[in-house]
């Protein structure tokens, strides 16, 4: 939801490396609306770095629900009326977008406030532990936000009925989803042509990672508080799968990270503006409306400015096409192993933290300043070496003045390597887009057809409007290059005619 999934990057526990011993192996179920048709879906799948795969026991997540039940929805609506959760002016139900949803039982006017769900109600890593002693001994640890809040939810889904959660654990999804439960080879199959693949690996390893060393250092160092059987990959994946796609950061909270029961039942609309925050006065959280909606319309939230990748990445979702206004494509450029300078521009580019291939993300509204700058770097002239340094800096979004710089004089060039760009990566999406057609034709499983029918459809959305922005980029890049070079044929042709003149 609002802006938490790049957060995660940097507060995972991450020293491990991308070694992994252990791996995860799933059964699972999903039931899923695409548009107007309802894709069933079981199957096995297994997430696995580049180097292992080695199949470990299957482990059932034992608790959660089915991504579309009412009837968990409708326990946890009752149990939160019970705690202190004041009357709605909504009630879950299930809808179009999002399988289930809020939806307005009366006139909601633009600019009211909604929800006020009491912070007794909320999970934040202040939360109290059924098992006080487990919560203790992880006390003592410093442990960020993330990876606790992951442990304390599979603590409190361990204990069932016994937990004070057990009504909003029963109500989430057994199954979220999201690019985490991609396995390898789909991620490879299916998103090679996007950069989100890179995102989702490092995603899956990240966890990984941080499960390993929540293992090595707390874990098994009390098996009794914490026993394998309850907190392993599996139930790990499951609790970040969760946070992914529904933790929230309150502004107005000091940015804690929250979960917040009942307001995680709203669905995301990228034209709407509105998010989730902590209300001083009513000390509840609420949003405020930014449209009116009428009885029986879906109500929806904002889950950030995020692009269509991202989106995938935390949500399992893609928007439709040309519906997202903070929709990006991230490119990637590279310098050239033959430049003659190219040991000292990557010295440049390492001062400023960047290395020898970088990505940038380019937006249908254009591309950003480093993006260019990277671009000046990559085709300046020995003689240009002297600013190297600027250029890299430049390129790197580190600096505090973040000045265009231009040099007419490589312009040109520069443009024509952002062009080159974009063209290769257009190269491969259409090739991805042509092939997807016969992907599944080696397809012998047909419970394994559902699922890959379900994702390769998402990969065609997501590369479908990922290629939509490198197009728009291309036709500006084309109209740049040619006023360029039009102008430099004036300017050629004037010359010419004063030579003629002076002849
Ligand atoms: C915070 S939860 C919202 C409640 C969720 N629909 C449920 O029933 O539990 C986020 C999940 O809702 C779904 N979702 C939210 N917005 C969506 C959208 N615009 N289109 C499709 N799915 C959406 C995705 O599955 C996402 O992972």
């Amino acid at each position: 939801m609002a802006e938490v999934s790049r957060i995660f990057q940097s507060v995972v526990l991450a020293p491990f490396s991308h070694k992994v011993d252990g791996v995860s192996n799933y059964h699972y179920k999903l039931y899923r609306r695409n548009r107007n048709n309802i894709i069933n879906i079981r199957c096995c799948s297994s997430i696995s770095t580049a180097e292992t795969t080695k199949f470990t026991k299957t482990r059932d997540i034992p608790w959660g629900c089915e991504t579309d039940s009412l009837e968990n929805a409708s326990n946890l609506q009752k149990w939160l009326s019970e705690s202190g959760l004041p009357a709605q002016k909504m009630d879950i139900q299930r809808v179009d977008v999002g399988e289930r949803g809020l939806v307005a039982l009366n006139n909601i006017r633009k600019g009211e406030k909604l929800l006020f769900v009491p912070t007794e109600l909320v999970i934040t890593a202040d939360s109290k532990w059924s098992n006080s002693e487990a919560g203790d001994v992880l006390k003592q640890y410093n442990i960020p936000d993330w990876p606790f809040i992951a442990t304390y939810l599979i603590s409190e889904a361990s204990l069932m009925k016994s937990s004070r959660w057990s009504n909003y654990i029963s109500a989430l999804p057994r199954q979220p989803y999201s690019l985490l439960y991609w396995t390898r080879s789909e991620l490879d199959r299916y998103l090679e042509a996007s950069q989100i693949r890179e995102r989702a690996i490092e995603r899956i390893n990240n966890v990984i990672g941080t499960y390993n060393d929540l293992r090595l250092r707390i874990f098994s160092k009390h098996p009794d508080l914490f026993p394998e059987e309850i907190f392993n990959i599996e139930t790990f994946n499951w609790s970040f799968g969760i946070l992914f796609s529904r933790l929230v950061r309150l502004p107005s909270m000091n940015g804690r990270v929250a979960l917040v029961p009942w307001a995680d039942m709203l669905n995301h609309n990228c034209e709407v503006k509105t998010f989730l925050d902590y209300d001083r006065s009513s000390q509840g959280i609420v949003f405020t409306t930014d449209r009116a909606y009428l009885p029986g319309e879906q109500v929806f939230i904002s889950y950030g400015r995020k692009s269509n990748g991202e989106l995938l990445l935390s949500y399992g979702f893609v928007p439709r096409e040309g519906t997202n206004p903070s929709d990006s494509v991230e490119v990637s450029m590279s310098l050239k192993k033959s430049d003659k300078c190219y040991k000292e521009k990557v010295e440049a580019l390492k001062k400023h933290g960047l290395s020898a291939s970088e990505c940038f993300p380019v937006q249908v509204t254009g591309w950003p300043l480093e993006l260019m700058a990277f671009a000046y770097l990559a085709v300046s002239p020995p003689s240009m070496s002297r600013q190297f340094e600027e250029m890299a800096a430049a390129a790197s979004n580190k600096t505090t003045s973040r000045k265009e710089i231009k040099y007419p004089e490589i312009e040109e060039e520069a443009l024509q390597f952002v062009l080159d760009s974009c063209e290769s990566s257009i190269s491969k999406y259409s090739k991805f887009l042509q092939a997807s057609g016969e992907m599944d034709l080696d397809v012998t499983n047909p419970k394994q057809l559902n699922r890959r029918v379900f994702l390769k459809q998402l990969a065609v959305d997501l590369c479908t409007s990922e290629r939509r922005i490198l197009y728009r980029s291309q036709y500006i890049l084309r109209r740049r290059l040619r006023d360029i070079r039009s102008g430099e044929l004036r300017a050629l042709k004037l010359f010419d005619g004063l030579r003629n003149i002076f002849k």
